[in-house]
C-alpha cells in the first residue's frame, strides 16, 4: 500500500437515494399494471444530496441516529445498493464486511465454502492452499468446520465470512456493526486487525453506535441526521454534536435556566460538604422514564437537574457531578404507608450506578449518614430539595446510568417507594487507561523493615 494520502480513495458527490412507499400492496400493483396513471407512492429520502472525501490511510467513523442513513451510504459505497442520484468513485481493492456471508451456500461445509470462495477469487492451488490455512486459523472455529454452514451460530458464521473477507489483500475496509456479534476474544481480534490494517495505510470506513470505539478507532468522524451530513471533523467536536441531537430535551435547561443556576450555585456554595468549584452545564432528564412505584404515590421526584457536566449527559475523568432534586409527598399517603408497614415517616433518597450491561457499580444513599432522613410529616412541609454531589468521579470511558430511588423509614427499616430506573445516562468520555470499570480514591504507602533495610542495602552493596 502507497502512503499516498492525498489522492482521495473515496469520493461521495451529491449522492441522494430515495424510496418508494406505498400505503397498500394494491397501490403498488396498481402503479407497476398503470404506470400513465396516477402516482400511488410518495418518497422517502434515505440520503440527500450527499457529498464527502477519504483520502487514502484515513479511518472515517460514521455515526448518527437509527435509521439516520448510515447503512444506506455504506451499501452505495460498496457498490451493493444504487443511487437515486449522485455518483461515487472508489479506488482500490475493497472488503465490504456489510453483508457477511452472503456469497456462502448453507449446505456446504465451511471449509468447502471458503475453497469455493478462493475459486471465485481465481487463486492457484498453492495460494489456495496458503490461504485456506490462514482463513481457518482466524476463524478459529475448530471442528465445526467440517459441518454444513446452515448449522453454525451467527457467532460462528460472522467468524468465518470475517476471515475469508479480510484475506483478499483489501486496500479499503467497509465495516458495520456486523461484528458485534462475535464474542469479545474474536471481537479483539478483529481490531487488533483493523489496527495491523490502519498502519499498513489501509483506508476504513466504520459505522457504530459505540461512540467511544469509534472516536478511539478513527482519525475524522461523519454525522449523518436524517440523511443529510450534519457534521464531519475532529471526533469530539462531531461527538458533542451527535450528542446534542441525541438529547435535544436535556439541552435547554443548560442555558435557560442562567439565574436558578446561579441560585443553586449560592447555596451550595453556602453548604460546605458541598463546594461546587467547577462551573459545568446542568440538563434535566425527562422524569416519565422508567418509573416505577411501590408507595401508592407517596411521595415521587417532582424535578432533577443535572449539574458539572461538560455538556447534556457528558462529563469527562474526575469531574464531580451534582444532582438537584426536588422531592414532593402527600401526607395523607405517607402516614397511611407508614402505617400499614410500620416505617418512619422519614425520607431517604439514593441512587445507583449501573454500566450498559446492567452491572452494578455502587449505590449512594441519605440512609448512610447520621441525620437518618427528612421529616415528611414536620410542620406541613410537602416539598423538599435534595442536593447530592458525587466528586471526583473516576469512571472508564463509557456510558453509564443512574436510577434515582426514594424511600419512606430509618436505614434499619424503610419501605421502598419510587424508583426511575435508569433515568440519567451519561458519557463519560476519557482518554485515561483504567483497569476496570472505576478508580477508587486510595493511598498507598512503603516503609523499610529493619530486615528489608539490611536486604536493601545488602542489594546496594552488591550493585
Ligand atoms: N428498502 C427500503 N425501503 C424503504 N425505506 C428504506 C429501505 N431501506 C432503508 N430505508 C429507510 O431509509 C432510512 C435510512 O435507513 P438506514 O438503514 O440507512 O439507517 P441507519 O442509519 O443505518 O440506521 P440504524 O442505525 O438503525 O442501522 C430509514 O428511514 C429506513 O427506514
Amino acid at each position: 500500500m502507497s502512503s499516498d494520502r492525498t489522492q482521495p480513495v473515496i469520493r461521495v458527490s451529491g449522492v441522494t437515494k430515495a424510496y418508494r412507499l406505498y400505503n397498500s400492496k394494491a397501490d403498488r400493483a396498481a402503479e407497476l399494471f398503470l404506470p400513465f396513471g396516477r402516482k400511488r407512492h410518495h418518497l422517502h429520502y434515505a440520503l440527500r444530496d450527499f457529498s464527502f472525501e477519504v483520502a487514502k490511510g484515513e479511518s472515517i467513523g460514521i455515526i448518527g441516529r437509527n435509521g439516520s442513513g448510515k447503512s444506506t451510504l455504506l451499501k452505495i459505497i460498496a457498490g451493493v445498493l444504487t443511487a437515486t442520484s449522485g455518483e461515487v468513485s472508489l479506488h482500490g481493492r475493497v472488503a465490504s464486511l456489510l453483508e457477511l456471508g452472503a456469497g456462502f451456500n448453507p449446505e456446504m461445509t465451511g471449509r468447502e465454502n471458503v475453497y469455493f470462495q478462493g475459486a471465485l477469487l481465481g487463486l492457484g492451488s498453492r495460494e489456495m492452499e496458503k490461504r485456506v490455512a490462514e482463513i481457518l486459523e482466524f476463524a478459529d472455529i475448530g471442528e465445526f468446520i467440517e459441518q454444513p454452514v446452515k448449522t453454525y451460530s451467527s457467532g460462528m458464521f460472522v467468524r468465518l465470512a470475517f476471515a475469508v473477507s479480510i484475506h483478499v489483500d483489501p486496500e479499503v475496509l467497509i465495516v458495520d456493526e456486523a461484528l458485534a456479534v462475535g464474542d469479545v476474544r474474536f471481537q479483539k481480534k478483529c481490531v487488533d486487525w483493523m489496527k495491523r490494517f490502519q498502519q499498513r495505510g489501509g483506508t476504513i470506513l466504520f459505522v457504530s453506535h459505540d461512540i467511544f470505539t469509534v472516536k478511539a478507532f478513527c482519525n475524522r468522524l461523519v454525522l449523518i441526521d436524517e440523511g443529510k451530513l450534519e457534521a464531519i471533523g475532529d471526533p469530539d467536536t462531531v461527538a458533542n454534536r451527535y450528542y446534542q441531537i441525541m438529547f435535544p430535551k436535556a439541552s435547554p435547561s443548560t442555558t435557560a435556566a442562567g439565574d436558578e443556576v446561579q441560585e443553586i450555585r449560592q447555596e451550595l456554595a453556602e453548604m460546605p460538604e458541598l463546594q461546587d468549584e467547577d462551573d459545568g452545564h446542568w440538563f434535566e432528564p425527562d422524569m416519565s422514564d422508567g418509573q416505577r412505584q411501590w408507595g401508592g404515590g407517596a411521595a415521587s421526584i417532582a424535578r432533577l437537574r443535572v449539574g458539572g457536566v461538560r455538556a447534556p449527559n457528558l462529563f469527562a475523568w474526575q469531574d464531580s457531578i451534582l444532582f438537584d432534586v426536588v422531592v414532593r409527598w402527600n401526607r395523607g399517603e405517607v402516614r397511611r404507608l407508614c402505617a400499614e408497614y410500620h416505617v418512619q415517616p422519614r425520607l431517604l433518597v439514593g441512587f445507583r450506578l449501573e454500566n450498559t450491561k446492567g452491572f452494578v457499580l455502587t449505590n449512594f444513599t441519605n440512609a448512610t449518614q447520621a441525620d437518618n432522613g427528612f421529616d415528611l410529616l414536620a410542620s406541613g412541609v410537602s416539598e423538599c430539595r435534595v442536593r447530592c454531589r458525587i466528586a471526583p468521579l473516576k469512571l472508564a470511558a463509557g456510558n453509564y446510568f443512574f436510577t434515582p430511588g426514594l424511600a419512606v423509614g430509618t436505614v434499619d427499616h424503610l419501605h421502598p417507594v419510587m424508583e426511575y430506573t435508569n433515568l440519567v445516562h451519561l458519557h463519560c468520555d476519557t482518554s485515561r487507561q483504567v483497569l476496570g470499570q472505576m478508580q477508587l480514591d486510595y493511598e498507598i504507602a512503603f516503609s523499610a523493615t529493619a530486615a528489608g533495610a539490611e536486604a536493601g542495602a545488602a542489594i546496594a552493596t552488591a550493585s
